[in-house]
Formats: structure tokens, sequence, C-alpha cells
């Protein structure tokens, strides 16, 4: 299934947030989305979801959900989300209660999305005995366990530590390169935009308009911290934000 976003506007009141975005987010692609604090990233997310309407124009599911999704589109966020008193595999349940699934079919979820995640020794555990990229391995297991058409992820990896980010980019590029999963990925930080993305979407300050759809011809498989090619790039994203990143933060600064 593929997501296409035609001419999408979107205000709040006075507030105008987003401005004619066209976008494409083909099946089995990771679009990334990098912009300045306050332009809309996360709306957008939020609209391509569906868990808010555009103020104009469109975001279209074309084609088919993958067999056996349950919720095509699925969210990840920055804080985890888990719940406290659950453990693993019963907060992995909770998005498969309502669904009707018999007892069998909701353990070969469990178990499978563990296993893609390389959780299976955890699934007895309870949050706070696992560290931030354990946690946000449960959240992303989680998500899968639908089998979502599109995951929607939302500064996934912000709230964990350097060495914990790398970890899970790697993580991420392996279960991609593994199963090709679709994704809109929203990150401030552009080494994962440069690591991850098939295509990254560069916003403007807001009103957020796209200024530039960078597409990256190179397996992720490939792209190390110390790939030139991928410095080179990760530079000109920075170029192309720069001045817009430092006008939004001071008029964000001012209030
Ligand atoms: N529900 C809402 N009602 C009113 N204003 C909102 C609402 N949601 C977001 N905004 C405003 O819309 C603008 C864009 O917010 P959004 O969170 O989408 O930006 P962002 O690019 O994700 O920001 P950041 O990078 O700081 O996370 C901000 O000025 C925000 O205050």
């Amino acid at each position: 299934m593929d997501l296409k976003v035609r001419n999408l506007s979107h205000r709040y009141d006075d507030l105008e947030v987003l401005r004619n975005i066209d976008l494409t987010i083909s099946q089995g692609e990771i679009v990334c989305v990098i912009g300045p604090s306050g332009c809309g990233k996360s709306t957008l997310l939020r609209l391509l979801g569906g868990l808010e309407r555009p103020t104009e124009g469109s975001v279209m599911q074309v084609g088919e959900p993958p067999a056996g999704s349950l919720n095509p589109l699925t969210y990840v966020f920055q804080d985890f989300a888990l719940l406290p008193w659950r453990t693993v595999e019963k907060n992995i349940s909770l998005v498969l209660e309502g669904h009707r699934l018999d007892p069998a079919e909701t353990e070969v979820r469990i178990a499978d999305v563990l296993e893609r995640t390389r959780l299976s020794d955890f699934r007895k555990a309870v949050p706070k005995q696992l560290s931030g990229g354990m946690k946000q391995r449960v959240a992303i297991a989680r998500a899968l366990a639908v089998n979502p058409a599109v995951l929607m992820m939302d500064e996934p990896l912000s709230a964990l530590d350097s060495q914990t980010r790398e970890l899970l980019m790697d993580d991420l590029i392996d279960l991609w390169t593994r199963e090709n999963f679709t994704s809109c990925y929203i990150t401030h930080n552009l080494a994962e935009a440069v690591r991850l993305g098939h295509k990254v979407v560069v916003l403007s300050r807001r009103p957020g308009v796209i200024r530039e759809i960078v597409e990256i011809d190179m397996p992720l498989a490939e792209r190390t911290v110390s790939n030139a090619e991928i410095g080179e790039i990760q530079q000109r994203l920075w170029n192309m934000m720069r001045d817009e990143a430092q006008s939004a933060d001071m008029e964000l600064a001012g209030g």
C-alpha cells in the first residue's frame, strides 16, 4: 500500500502550519521528514495517519494493506508509551485485544514480533527492567504486531543516548533489509535521516512547505557512519536547513 498526499495544507485557527504538501510514500520505502522546530513535522504525521483531518487537500491510501493487517497505519513515539505494569508480551498483546483473534493467533503474532525484534528472552520482563533502547524495541515490536502497511515513526530515537541510537538504527536497518517495511519517519537528526531514508523530505520553517525531496540511492546496509557520500548528503541537508533552523529557533525563543 502507498500513501499519497495531495496538495495538503493545514492550519490551527490563525496559525498556518503546512502548505501545499505533495508527497508519496511508496510501499517498501522509508521516507524521512526533517525540518526546523515547529515547522509541522508531527502535524504532518498525524494527518497522514488520519488522526486529524487536513484543512485542505487529501491523504489517500492506495492499494491493499498486507495480508493479516489489523491496522494499516501504526505509530511509534519518542516516549515508548508502554504500560509500566504490563510485561513485554502483555504490552504487545494490548494492541491485539479488541480484534477478536483466537488465543493461538495472538500467541503466534507475539512470538513472531518478539523474534523479529530479538526480544524473545525478554517477554516476561516489565518496562522498568529494560533500558531505554529495549523499551523502544518493545514499542516497535508492538507496532509490528498489527502488521501495519506503514509504520509512522515520530522521533523514535530522540529520547535515547547516542550509542543506543546507533544500535537501534542498526536494528531498524537490519529489520528493513529483511522485511522492506514502509515508514514515514520524522526526525530532527540529520544523521538518522541519511542512514535510514530512501527519501529525505526537507520542510521549510512554518508554514512548512517542501523545499526539496532528496533521494538517496544507496542500500541502507552500506550507509555506515564513515561513508563519505552519506556524509556529503548530510552536509548538503544541513546547508539547506541551517538558516531556516536558526530563524525558527529565534522565533520560538522570542515566544
Ligand atoms: N493541536 C494543536 N493546536 C494548535 N496548535 C498546534 C497543535 N498542534 C501543533 N500546533 C502548532 O503547530 C506548529 C507545528 O507543530 P508540530 O508539532 O507539528 O511541529 P514539529 O515540526 O513537529 O515541531 P518539533 O520539531 O519542535 O517537534 C507549532 O507551532 C505547534 O505549536
